[in-house]
């Protein structure tokens, strides 16, 4: 890394320009990790949330590059394929990656940038990042998990059960991750996350 020289009153400083942080939001489908990462972009615009690509089919009000980039197995495995994405993974039957070369250079630009993605993703992060910073979220129990997906009314029967089912084991894998935040109260959880960040 190249050194700054920095002169301040009179005085001359060698600084390290400074990398920016990797944060990793992970936990159950429906425990409200997106609506908890809208939240903390409006409060915090300086963070740069990474657009994932998916094979997922785009739901009703969802924007093609803003909530995902929505685009074919087959563009997928090619991403995969030439070593595009940062990691990815299969998540209830589509698959899900991180674009490598945005990250890399938003980071290396000093900017914290926030991922939120699932298990696998998030544990293939913590083995090549482990500087990463890792919080997990949980439901305040299984039935409201199950309340909160089936309430969003976003997803097929078939992809709400897939969801379920992947949930204990996610849940399971909570003390992997630096920190976990029960999202019972959305207020509370938003603020715990805020101060993991920036306390
Ligand atoms: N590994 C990985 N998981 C992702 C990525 N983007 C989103 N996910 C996760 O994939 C899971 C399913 O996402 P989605 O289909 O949007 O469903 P939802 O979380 O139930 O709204 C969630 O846990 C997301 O956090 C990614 O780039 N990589
Ligand atoms: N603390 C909370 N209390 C009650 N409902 C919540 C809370 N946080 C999120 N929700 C709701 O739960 C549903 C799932 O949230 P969402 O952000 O889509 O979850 P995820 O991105 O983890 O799948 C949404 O309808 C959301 O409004």
């Amino acid at each position: 890394m190249m050194q700054v020289l920095s002169t301040k009153n009179g005085a001359t400083t060698i600084k390290e320009p400074s990398v920016g942080r990797l944060i990793i939001l992970t936990g159950p489908s429906g425990v409200g990790k997106g609506t908890l990462m809208r939240s903390l972009l409006q409060r915090h615009p300086e963070l740069y949330y990474s657009i994932s690509v998916t094979t997922r089919p785009q739901r009703p009000g969802e924007i093609d590059g803003k909530d995902y980039y929505f685009i074919s197995r087959s563009k997928f495995e090619q991403m995969v394929d030439r070593g595009e994405l940062l990691e990815w993974a299969e998540f209830a039957g589509n698959y899900y990656g991180t674009p490598r070369e945005a990250v890399l250079k938003q980071i290396s630009s000093g900017r914290t940038v926030v991922l939120e993605i699932e298990l696998k993703g998030a544990r293939q992060i913590r083995a090549s990042y482990p500087c990463a910073i890792s919080i997990f979220i949980l439901p305040p129990s299984l039935n409201e998990l199950e309340r909160r997906i089936r309430n969003r009314a976003q997803d097929s029967m078939e992809a709400i059960t897939r969801r379920l089912r992947c949930a204990g084991e996610e849940i399971n894998a909570a003390h992997e991750f630096d920190l976990q935040i029960v999202n019972d109260d959305f207020e509370t959880a938003l603020n715990s996350i805020e101060a993991a960040l920036f306390t």
